[in-house]
C-alpha cells in the first residue's frame, strides 16, 4: 500500500514558545485509510493538519504528502480547518459554483449539490444567514465535491447535531471507502471514530503515542481485572478493583493465571492511553516512518 503521509523528526514551535507544539513526530498513514486524528486539547493535532496542507511550515523534521512537499498536490487534496471559512455574502449555490471553477475537471457538481439537499438547506440561502452546524455541512460539500485523494478534516463534525453528525459521516466514509480517499480527521469524538475509522494517530505532547489499523492496536492490548504477576507486559495504566487490580496492558505473550483478560474498546484504549502520556509508544510496522518501500519489479 502506498503512502499518503511520511513524517520524519517533525517540530514545530509557535514563536518564543517555550514548548514546541509538535516534538520528534515521525509516522507514515498509508494511502486508503480513513484515519482517526486523536489527542487532548493543545497536542498539536490543528498544527499537523496544517502543516500538512502546505499552510504553515514546520520548525525542523521532513515531511511529504502525495509524494510530494506539502501543497505540491494542492489540487488532490481536501483541506477543511476548525474555523471553515467561506465567504458569507456568497449564497450556497454562488459557493459551489465557486467550487466548481477553482477545481476544473475534478469538480462532482451532483455529489456536493447532493451534500447540502440532505441537510435541506435553500440553494439561494446567503451563507451569513446559516447555523454552524449548516455552513460546516457547505464546507464540507466543498471539500467532498473536489473528489479529492486526500482529505485533511480538523474536527469536521463538532458542530452537527448528532442525527446530521451521523449521516454526513456515513456519507464522508461510504465516499472515502468507494473512491480509497485517504482521510486523516481529527476529532474528540471517540465513539463515532470507531465505527467511521480503521485507522488511528494518537498525538500527545507533540509526538505519536499511537499509530496503526485500529483492529491491530486493539489485538495489541488487553484490559485485565484480577490479582498476580504482570511482570514482561507493559502496564500503560493500572487502578485498583476490588481487591485487585484493573490494567491496560501491552502484551508480550500469555497473560498469566490469576487475571481475567478483555479486549479493550477503542474508547479504553485512548482513554488508558490518555491518563497515561508516560507509557511507551506503540506504531505498527506499516505506520512507522521509513518502513514502506515499494515493490520493485524485475
Ligand atoms: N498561532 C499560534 N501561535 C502560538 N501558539 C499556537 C498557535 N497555534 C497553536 N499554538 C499552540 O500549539 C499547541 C498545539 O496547538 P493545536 O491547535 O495544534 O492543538 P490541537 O491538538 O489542535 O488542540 P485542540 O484539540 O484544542 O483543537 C498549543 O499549545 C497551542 O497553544
Amino acid at each position: 500500500m502506498s503512502t499518503a503521509i511520511e513524517a520524519t523528526g517533525l517540530a514545530k514551535r509557535y514563536g518564543r514558545r517555550a514548548t514546541a507544539a509538535l516534538e520528534d513526530c515521525s509516522f507514515r498513514l498509508p494511502a486508503g485509510r480513513i484515519s482517526a486524528l486523536v489527542g487532548p486539547n493543545g497536542a498539536g493535532k490543528s498544527t499537523l493538519l496544517s502543516i500538512a496542507a502546505g499552510l504553515l511550515r514546520q520548525s525542523s523534521g521532513r515531511i511529504s504528502v502525495l509524494g510530494g512537499a506539502p501543497g505540491e498536490h494542492r489540487a488532490k487534496v481536501s483541506y477543511l480547518s476548525q474555523d471553515k471559512p467561506l465567504h458569507p455574502q456568497l449564497s450556497i449555490a454562488d459557493t459551489l459554483r465557486m467550487g466548481a471553477e477553482l477545481n476544473p475537471g475534478r469538480w462532482d457538481a451532483a455529489y456536493a449539490a447532493g451534500i447540502v439537499e440532505q441537510g435541506s438547506l435553500d440553494p439561494r440561502a446567503k451563507v451569513r444567514t446559516l447555523s454552524g452546524g449548516q455552513r460546516t455541512r457547505v464546507a464540507l460539500a466543498l471539500a467532498l465535491g473536489k473528489r479529492p485523494e486526500l482529505m485533511l478534516l480538523d474536527e469536521p463534525v463538532a458542530d452537527l447535531d448528532p442525527l446530521a453528525r451521523h449521516e454526513l459521516m456515513g456519507t464522508l466514509m461510504a465516499d472515502a471507502a468507494e473512491h480509497g480517499t485517504t482521510v486523516l480527521m481529527s476529532s474528540h469524538i471517540v465513539s463515532e471514530l470507531a465505527d467511521a475509522c480503521d485507522h488511528l494517530l494518537l498525538l500527545g505532547g507533540g509526538r505519536i503515542r499511537l499509530g496503526g489499523g485500529i483492529d491491530d492496536l486493539i489485538g495489541a492490548h488487553s484490559l485485565v481485572t484480577g490479582r498476580g504477576d504482570l511482570g514482561g507486559h507493559t502496564v500503560v495504566e493500572s487502578r485498583p478493583s476490588g481487591r485487585g487490580l484493573t490494567a491496560l496492558i501491552r502484551r508480550d505473550g500469555p497473560v498469566g493465571e490469576g487475571w481475567q483478560v478483555q479486549e479493550p474498546s477503542l474508547e479504553e484504549l485512548l482513554l488508558a492511553h490518555l491518563r497515561s502520556p508516560e507509557a511507551p509508544a506503540l506504531l505498527t510496522p506499516g505506520t512507522t516512518a521509513g518502513t514502506y518501500r515499494p515493490a520493485v519489479s524485475a
